[in-house]
């Protein structure tokens, strides 16, 4: 997929069609037997609602004219009685329609919860978060509706129309077909609007998406709105992707609300119908008993009839909003486990790459034949301009991205060949972009080994240097910082996510501008935990600061996508070179400071 943008609307890959109902019933089939009972108590509810109408009708055509008093106080009774096994059914339906919902929607939300934690960097390289947000938050909540009411209401109106039907047409067969009669009208009805409403709700869902994409981004990018002044710009931007999700969705509710005043007009019709053929008598004989109770019948048959006619708009909503979970759950992670994957061996830091290309756009490669070996244990330093590469190829190394051409090698073990849980399980990577998850410091510490003790964790962060500023936080270790560590410093962020690295003892470490918050003074300290950290284990230091990388055992110089120069610092400062340049430019800078 091409790269989106918050207000492009996605392309749809595949429209719903009937598999994806079938995945539906896959999601409801583990409530088989939940739904069983429901739909007993519905079924139970449903004859003991029958009852009324030919109490009604015995009253009136026999005990009435009889005047047989105890005869009435009996039917009263049994029709109280039966009022009370409809209100019971009633309390416990709800509860079970409730359950059984909740819990499709839960487990809908955990597929593809855990498909998105698979996706490769790719897929979210390529859209904005919101729109993927919105799948798993908004699009599972439209459901919950359709799955939890929707579903047992369809079963328990399917059984109220049988029932109501095998009572009226042993009424008067007659009469059932009169009411029959305008049924066919609502068939064309439905499917006249059906693709009306089904066009419109994936309009709507598009824009919803758009509208939570802007949202998303301007939150995440509040503090440069603010600090450029840019608020009122976007508030113009946000008014007119909200103005297209407010007429998008008047669009599409006034075609949904097309076909309830249809049914309910043709509701009204058949119970006019029914009047005038039995008081015309045509064709019929019926006595004003078995009118009065019909009417009722009508009723119980068209109502359930309507919500049936509910249901079904409800779907087609839902199809626009299903279409789209599908559509993620089916993205195929392009980074996975190839079927003959073994578990990585214990990783001794070996690391090749031969002839690697790479690109993540068709047509524009980033690194171009990218060779070289490391010894287990050495530190490499990878150094050049901005954007050259460098990220990229540690990127390739935790297998982030798969090379396309050539391979890179652990141990002589293609990465692709080995389980990427094996693989990523024993590197450990401090990204530029140093991530806090809201808790504790102690949990955000823990992330590295979950079974970590206290000691354990404050034993690292004094190695790192983090244990100081920790200790003087309000609730120490135990302080909560929020989502994305706002309330830490830059530095503080790199200090606890080398702290969770070192915990996680992993065989190769890649630190990719891991230092760059930190100041000098502390970095200083930090380069003593740093080697201690480094001991024994493969490590790729990308740095600007060249200072913190002098001692590494080879230092890279990428430029282009290429790797133009590689040696010992002393080596590459004889050689005067591109690396030489760079060192001397941060050094005149520094004397200049
Ligand atoms: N996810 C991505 N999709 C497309 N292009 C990308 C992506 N990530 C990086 N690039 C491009 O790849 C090139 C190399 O990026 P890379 O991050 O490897 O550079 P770098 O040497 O680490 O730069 P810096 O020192 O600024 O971190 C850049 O031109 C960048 O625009």
């Amino acid at each position: 997929m091409a790269r989106n943008k918050f207000n492009v609307d996605e392309e749809l890959e595949t429209e719903f069609n009937w598999s994806h109902y079938k995945r539906i019933g896959a999601y409801i089939k583990p409530y088989k037997k939940a739904l069983f009972i429901t739909l007993l108590i519905i079924l139970t509810a449903n004859v003991a609602g029958m009852l009324g109408p030919f109490f009604t009708k015995i009253a009136i055509d026999e005990i009435i004219p009889d005047k047989n008093i105890p005869l009435l106080i009996g039917l009263s009774i049994l029709f109280l009685l039966s009022l009370v096994v409809i209100g019971i059914c009633m309390r416990y339906r709800i509860q079970w329609i409730t359950r059984i919902g909740q819990n499709i929607l839960k487990d809908m939300r955990l597929d593809i919860f855990q498909h998105l934690q698979k996706l490769p960097f790719s897929y979210f390289d390529n859209r904005p978060h919101g729109k993927i947000l919105i799948r798993v938050v908004n699009y599972i909540n439209t459901l919950s509706d359709l799955l939890s009411n929707g579903l047992i209401n369809l079963i328990s109106d399917i059984i109220s129309v049988i029932i109501t039907l095998i009572f009226m047409f042993a009424i008067d067969a007659k009469l059932t077909l009169y009411s029959l009669a305008l049924l066919p009208v609502l068939g064309i009805l439905v499917w006249v609007i059906k693709n009306m409403q089904r066009k419109a709700y994936q309009v709507l869902s598009n824009k919803q998406s758009n509208m939570n994409a802007y949202i998303h981004e301007s939150i995440s990018g509040i503090k440069i709105t603010q600090s450029f002044a840019r608020e009122d710009e976007n508030y113009e931007i946000f008014d007119e992707v909200s103005n297209e999700t407010r007429t998008s969705w008047m669009k599409a509710v006034s075609i949904q609300f097309l076909l309830w005043p249809g049914v309910q007009n043709i509701s009204v019709l058949t119970t006019s119908l029914i009047y005038f053929v039995g008081i015309r008598q045509i064709g019929v004989d019926v006595s004003t008993g078995t009118l009065v109770a019909f009417i009722g019948y009508v009723n119980n048959f068209w109502n359930p009839v309507i919500n049936m006619g509910n249901f079904y708009n409800a779907l087609i909503t839902a199809s626009a909003y299903l279409e789209r979970i599908f559509e993620t759950l089916d993205v195929e992670p392009d980074i996975k486990d190839n079927p003959k994957a073994i578990q990585m061996p214990t990783i001794k830091g070996n690391v090749t790459f031969d002839d690697v290309s790479f690109r993540y756009e068709e047509g524009k490669n980033i690194l171009n034949d990218v060779s070289f070996h490391i010894n287990a244990g050495e530190s490499i330093a990878l150094v050049g301009p901005t954007g050259a590469g460098k990220s990229t190829i540690i990127n390739l190394l935790s297998r982030f991205y798969d090379v396309n051409e050539g391979c890179v090698k652990i141990d002589d073990i293609d990465v692709r060949d080995v389980t990427l849980k094996s693989l990523r399980s024993q590197m450990g990577v401090m990204l530029q972009d140093t991530f806090v998850f809201s808790g504790t410091i102690l949990d955000n510490i823990r992330y590295g080994k979950l079974d970590a003790t206290e000691d354990e964790i404050i034993t690292a962060a004094k190695i790192v240097r983090a244990h100081d500023f920790i200790k003087d936080l309000k609730d120490g270790y135990h302080t909560v910082v929020e989502e994305r560590g706002s309330t830490l410093s830059a530095g503080q962020r790199q200090l606890i996510s080398f702290a969770r690295a070192l915990l996680a003892n992993p065989k190769i470490l890649i630190l990719d501008e891991a230092t760059s918050s930190i100041d000098t003074k502390t970095e200083e300290l930090l380069q003593e935990g740093i080697a201690e950290l480094l001991k024994g284990r493969t490590s790729f230091i990308i740095a600007h600061r060249l200072s913190t990388i002098k001692n590494s055992s080879q230092i890279f110089y990428v430029d282009g996508g290429r790797i133009a120069e590689k040696g010992t610092h002393e080596e590459l400062m004889a050689k005067k070179g591109l690396y030489y340049r760079l060192y001397q430019s941060q050094y005149d800078l520094l004397k200049v400071m």
